[in-house]
């Protein structure tokens, strides 16, 4: 194991450096990745032994905001995020203190996974545009080196490009292939479907595309051209991938969903539909300035409350009524999303902790799950009984053969392994043109209640435990009594406050009838939560 220990002397972790992550991915400056990058090789070669050999996927990627953080993520075998009793693992490597002691933690790993290290490990990898990426990928390939293992370098390619690719990979001998395992083969195949979906339905003229500076910006180009001008026009802004301080700064969908303003620099006709992705293409947020030049955001909730209207239909005209279609949502979601899925669109509505991972796990107990985050990173996931049923239905009717060709061409459309602003984009560009709407026609489905968000620093954010997908304190003892004391007090008040996963702080989230309400409500809140 010299090899090993000359390679991980190469990726020590930092002294005195405090790391942060979440559970699924791990995300900081890039100094400090390197050695985490270095380690989650490590963990990726072990997770494909354990898996008889199945490809693992790598990427290393920005994050939705601050520019210096870079985050690397595990891609399991079906395209999906690392599952949790794995990340226990992740965890514990990256905590490693010294290199002898990674070994002893490594080879530890092998005996207590019962890994079978006859077998070679397979690993693929690809990062985004920032200058940090060579570097990072060549501690990751020092990993896979020192561990035997295959690996496959993908070059620049957005996260859920990457979740494509492992899936395919993976079932490409199987009765259900993903997909070509190729760049492009992820751009034919979303092409193909949009033009199938697309055949007699008038197109809706152009979109604008912000891509926070970020590996979007290139991506969106080259699907742009597979699927077609006739069909797809975009107009591609903040594009600038080889300015590395201008990634999500002052621009992408964290940016337009927490400042809710246009991106500087924006110049749009009023009713124009305009989209922002964030850093690594998995978020999508929609926007628009009405006639009165008032700025309207089209986030997460609407994209998945559109999302589900249009299948559940969809499915209905195609005869498949006996498909169960649910909508999984986050505590952040808007009440008025959920009243209207429960109530106009009469399906069910399941609420998850927060991250995506939670939401897409829930979602598969659905014969058709539709999840987003209200930030706007989601997708929609059919179950394997679900795929069956629509590759099996005779049609009756010509309406219903034509309605099952549109739904076998929506499953093509969508990004199955994880939410994926870019196919998310052709997804919501389909429904409008289908549903000939303009974005005030969608933002007319129905009205955000007002609400804030606001960050509170404490000094210790582990003191805050919830329960009922984190939206009720357990702990500190006594302060949600507090806030529901408060909450009381407003009409169609609701807040809540969790620890953030990602970041040293707690989250405050409220919601009422009246803006001033709901601003005076996460005030309130917050300084409650300040006082512990
Ligand atoms: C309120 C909010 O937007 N929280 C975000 C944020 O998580 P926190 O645990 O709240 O820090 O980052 C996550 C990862 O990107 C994302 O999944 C989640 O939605």
């Amino acid at each position: 194991m010299s090899l090993f220990l000359e390679a991980s002397q190469r990726h020590p972790k930092p002294e005195n450096r405090k790391f942060s992550y979440g559970t699924a991915g791990f995300r900081m400056k890039a100094d400090l990745l390197d050695s985490v990058v270095f380690r989650v090789g490590l963990l990726a070669s072990l997770r494909s032994q354990k898996l008889q050999g199945k490809t693992i996927g790598v990427v290393i990627t920005a994050s939705h905001n601050v520019p210096e953080d870079n985050g690397v993520k595990l891609v399991d075998p079906m395209g999906e995020m690392l599952e949790a009793s794995w990340e226990v693992h992740a965890t514990s490597l990256a905590n490693a203190p010294s290199d002898e002691q990674l070994l002893v933690e490594y080879e530890n790993l092998i005996s207590t996974l019962g890994v079978n290290t006859e077998i070679t490990p397979k690993v693929v990898f690809a990062r985004d545009t920032r200058e940090s990426g060579p570097a990072l990928v060549a501690a990751l390939q020092d990993a896979l080196a020192a561990t035997k293992t295959d690996f496959v370098d993908h070059g620049l390619l957005t996260t859920p490009q990457l979740h494509y690719l492992v899936r395919c990979i993976n079932t490409i001998d199987s009765e259900q292939p993903y997909g070509e395992p190729t760049e492009q083969g992820y751009y034919n195949k979303l092409a193909s479907a949009y033009r199938k979906l697309m055949v007699g339905i008038p197109s809706n003229g152009e979109v604008t595309v912000d891509c926070a500076n970020g590996v979007g910006a290139p991506k969106l180009r080259l699907l742009a051209e597979t699927v077609g001008r006739d069909v797809f026009q975009c107009s591609i802004v903040n594009d600038s991938v080889d300015q590395p301080s201008k990634l999500n700064h002052q621009c992408g969908a964290d940016f337009v969903k927490t400042q809710q303003r246009l991106p500087p620099g924006s110049h749009v006709a009023s009713l124009a539909r305009c989209a922002s992705l964030d850093g690594d293409a998995d978020r999508l947020v929609y926007y628009f300035n009405d006639s009165d030049g008032t700025f309207r955001l089209l986030d997460g909730d609407k994209i998945a409350t559109l999302a589900a209207s249009f299948i559940g239909d969809l499915t209905k005209a195609a005869g498949l009524r006996s498909l169960n279609i649910g909508v999984v949502q986050t505590a952040y979601a808007n009440g008025s999303s959920t009243s209207y899925i429960t109530k106009t669109l009469a399906l069910p509505v399941v609420c998850t902790p927060t991250g995506v991972k939670h939401l897409h796990h829930a979602a598969l107990k659905f014969d058709i799950g539709v999840y987003f985050e209200a930030n706007g990173h989601g997708t929609v996931v059919f179950s394997n009984g679900a795929l069956q049923d629509i590759a099996e239905y005779v049609p009756e009717s010509p309406a219903q053969a034509a309605a099952l060709e549109n739904l076998k061409a929506l499953v093509d459309l969508i990004n199955q392994t994880v939410g994926d602003a870019l196919s998310d984009l052709l997804l919501v560009e389909v429904i409008l043109a289908h549903k000939r709407w303009g974005p005030k026609e969608w933002d007319g489905t129905y009205t955000d209640l007002p609400n804030r968000l606001v960050r509170v620093e404490v000094s210790d954010r582990t003191a805050f435990m919830t329960t009922d997908a984190e939206r009720r304190l357990m702990e500190p003892v006594g302060v949600q009594e507090k806030i529901d004391a408060l909450v009381g007090k407003y009409k169609q008040g609701r807040s809540f406050a969790r620890a953030s996963g990602t970041e040293d702080a707690v989250r405050v989230y409220s919601e009422a009838a009246e803006r001033g309400e709901a601003e005076e409500l996460a005030r309130l809140v917050a300084e409650i939560v300040a006082q512990y």
